[in-house]
């Protein structure tokens, strides 16, 4: 783990500090890493499970571009979820649609993540993923699965989301954009 944290560290010596830091997290599976290159590369990759981080350079339509790091959702290293959130722009958190099963897991490890005081006021995407899943629940069913009808502390918005053909995926972040913005006026205040 040691060199994990060493290959944050240089990864973080690298960043512009102009440039905002988005941090997507979700349960192992959710499709955080099909997320990343579906939005970087505009094409649908084969992955395996992540171990440690990826990040990318991501730039929207707008312009706006964002270094976006994708970690980890393996049980065992959830808990270190918040050395990579710590002085995030903006979360994103994953969750598969059709995996019902696992909500109940994925509502304790959001509300978990946004306790961390550093994280107050940033900005969160959920991204209701895999719509197109015969059997997904709708962005709304996740929402309430999640609990985050009940969030009033933050900018946040549900987006349904498909890394299999890339659907809903630039609104996501076009919506983070606007939220960043937002959060980083608010922050000079
Ligand atoms: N049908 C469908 N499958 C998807 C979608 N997104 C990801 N997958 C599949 O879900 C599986 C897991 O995807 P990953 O991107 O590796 O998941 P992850 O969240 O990065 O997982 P960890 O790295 O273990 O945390 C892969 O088989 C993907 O092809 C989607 O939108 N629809
Ligand atoms: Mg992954």
């Amino acid at each position: 783990m040691g060199n994990v944290f060493k290959k944050v560290r240089t990864a973080l010596a690298g960043i512009s500090n102009s440039q905002s830091r988005i941090v997507m997290v979700g349960l192992d599976n959710s499709g955080k890493t099909t997320i990343l290159y579906r939005i970087k590369l505009k094409e649908k990759v084969d992955t395996v499970p992540t171990i440690g981080f990826n990040v990318e350079t991501v730039t929207l339509v707008n312009n706006v571009s964002f270094l976006v790091w994708d970690v980890t959702g393996q049980e065992k290293v959830r808990p270190l979820w918040k050395h990579y959130t710590s002085g995030a722009d903006g979360i994103m958190f994953a969750v598969d649609s059709c995996d019902r099963l696992r909500f109940e897991e994925a509502r304790r490890e959001l509300i978990f993540l946004l306790e961390d005081p550093e994280l107050r006021g940033v900005p969160l995407i959920i991204l209701a993923n895999k719509q197109d899943c015969k059997e997904r629940a709708t962005p709304a069913e996740v929402g309430e699965s999640l609990g985050v009808n009940r969030l009033s502390d933050r900018e946040w918005h549900i987006q349904g989301t498909s890394a299999m053909t890339g659907d809903g995926l630039p609104d996501a972040f076009l919506m983070l954009s606007k939220f960043v913005k937002n959060y980083q006026k608010t922050k000079k205040r």
